[in-house]
């Protein structure tokens, strides 16, 4: 069953974000055990990784991933990898996490196959994320699968190339929906009226939207009022 946590605004909604990412964090450290999480791009969770980088003291045994990556240079303001450099690996108060950046942007299929193997190298043949943050576009997309586009169809490999996506950039590279569904957390983040349609969709379990396919696999919706007034 979905958890739905409906909080009056995107920032409260970004703080339980990042709470959550803090606690599972701490749990694992406490632990001994490395964490692996994925994490989203794009504008949303910008303020959760912000509050999680201020609220953290240890990353020794974090690794962060992409759920999605743009295929543009390293330095270009599209990256997601460079949006979670700047909001959690130079805002960290310890030794910063190990982030794991693509390589071969210029080639979505090279890029896909060789992040998909690291991924695999990292956590074996059926790779199981421990804490997966999706975010939800305005057109249902999650990650970088997009309603429609044949790469969220992907089953196979862990890692898909993504062309001609419908929001720029058109070339992207994304998880895909089985490994998402096989993490041992995935939260999805949704703040704003723009994504209360989507949201429905996903909610309702709508299989034309993406991540309405995760049924089980989805733990918890964090989002504001605005997205799911209730
Ligand atoms: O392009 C992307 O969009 C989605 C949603 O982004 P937002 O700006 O509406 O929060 C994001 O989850 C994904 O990682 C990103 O590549």
């Amino acid at each position: 069953m979905t958890v739905i946590t409906a909080l009056p605004d995107a920032e409260a909604a970004c703080r339980r974000v990042a709470n959550l990412l803090a606690s599972y964090i701490a749990d694992a450290r406490q632990l001994g055990n490395q964490v692996n999480v994925a994490l989203a791009g794009g504008s949303t969770p910008r303020r959760a990784y912000q509050l999680l980088a201020d609220m953290e003291g240890s990353w020794d045994h974090v690794h962060l991933w992409l759920g999605d990556e743009r295929c543009v240079p390293d330095d270009d303001p599209e990256s997601n990898a460079l949006m979670v450099e700047e909001e959690i690996c130079k805002r960290a108060r310890a030794t910063p996490p190990v982030l794991h950046r693509i390589s071969h942007y210029d080639r979505p299929d090279d890029a896909a196959w060789a992040y998909g193997m690291e991924i695999i190298e990292a956590m074996g043949p059926e790779p199981v994320f421990d804490f997966v943050l999706l975010g939800l576009g305005e057109d249902g997309h999650t990650a970088s699968l997009f309603p429609g586009h044949p790469a969220a169809a992907a089953e196979v490999a862990p890692v898909v190339a993504v062309r001609g996506a419908p929001k720029p950039p058109p070339d992207r590279i994304s998880l895909t929906l089985p490994v998402l569904r096989r993490a041992k957390k995935t939260i999805l983040l949704a703040a704003g009226d723009e994504k209360r349609e989507p949201l429905d969709r996903v909610l309702a379990g709508d299989e034309g939207v993406p991540p309405g396919r995760l049924g089980a696999g989805l733990d918890e919706v964090v989002c504001d009022v605005a997205a799911h007034p209730g």
